[in-house]
């Protein structure tokens, strides 16, 4: 069984960097309603430390997707705030990946070039991008190969899966080598078998990127999954109701859904959600 402790330790058995990279100060959110402000979050604080792999889980409203706006710095915090490195954020941030439920990719381009696309618009890519271009490549062929897409580099968006769409834009995602990766129920689209898959490559993609990832999800055990820290949401106005540390070794396979521990993880998270 998992000790219960280890829902307040720090232990991880992750490699990463442990210096915070965000930072959230009683950050709350409201938006107008009906003539008046109506409050969204309460209050949230908690920080993530470089490289780490948290999920929001909670209620429908609660306000995660507002979380991803206002790391993003789309929606700065309106209250409290979220600081990066330890400066507020207060306008867009550029070393912030996105994948969002239904993947936009352009039509027009095969699945490399919808891959380099980011490197074709983001400084200090773009600038060399002509120079560099093999280079660039290369690195788009390889998140291609973690997600056993290499065969497929030439298929335009239409003749791939909707897993492989969100498998592709998933390295679109990651090629600029963000710092930050936001996913906002990235697989809720897919079938729980395609899911499944999708979890290990996601798995497989962050750990090659060492990037911090959030993800906002409905399904308990992808957070289980994949993530080294779940936050639990309360309904609105709210606020974090639970923590847990997930001590899983990685790279976490299909087969530990079915561990005590795994399991242990899974109901505790649920039990705090039902409450
Ligand atoms: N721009 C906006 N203006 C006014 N209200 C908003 C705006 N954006 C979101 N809201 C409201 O804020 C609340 C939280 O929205 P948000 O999308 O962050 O919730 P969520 O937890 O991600 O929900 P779900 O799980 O259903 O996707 C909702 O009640 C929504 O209607």
């Amino acid at each position: 069984m998992v000790n219960p402790l280890s829902e307040i330790s720090s232990s991880n058995t992750t490699p990463i960097d442990e210096t915070t990279l965000l930072e959230f100060d009683q950050v709350g959110l409201e938006y107008p309603f009906e003539g008046s402000m109506r409050r969204i979050i309460q209050e949230i604080s908690l920080s993530i430390r470089a490289g780490e792999f948290v999920s929001f889980v909670g209620p429908s409203g609660c306000g995660k997707t507002s979380i991803l706006r206002m790391v993003s710095g789309l929606s700065p915090a309106p209250l409290g705030e979220i600081r990066y490195r330890g400066q507020k954020i207060t306008k867009p941030m550029k070393n912030i990946g996105i994948a969002f439920q239904n993947p936009v990719m352009l039509p027009w381009r095969n699945t490399l070039d919808n891959v380099l696309l980011p490197l074709e618009v983001v400084q200090p890519y773009k600038q060399d991008f002509g120079r560099r271009k093999a280079e660039f490549v290369k690195m788009a062929q390889d998140l291609l190969t973690t997600v056993r897409l290499q065969d497929f580099q030439k298929q335009y968006p239409w003749q791939l899966s909707g897993g492989m769409r969100q498998r592709s834009s998933l390295c679109r995602a990651l090629i600029h080598q963000p710092e930050i990766l936001l996913l906002d129920e990235p697989f809720g689209a897919l079938d729980a078998f395609t899911r499944e898959e999708m979890w290990v490559m996601l798995q497989a993609l962050w750990m090659k990127a060492k990037c911090v990832s959030i993800l906002i999800t409905h399904d308990l055990r992808e957070a289980v999954f994949l993530s080294d820290t779940v936050y639990v949401m309360s309904s609105r106005p709210s606020s974090i109701i639970y923590k847990v540390k997930i001590d899983l070794p990685r790279p976490r396979t299909l087969d530990m859904e079915l561990s005590d521990d795994f399991n242990h993880y899974f109901s505790n998270i649920r039990r705090h959600i039902q409450h």
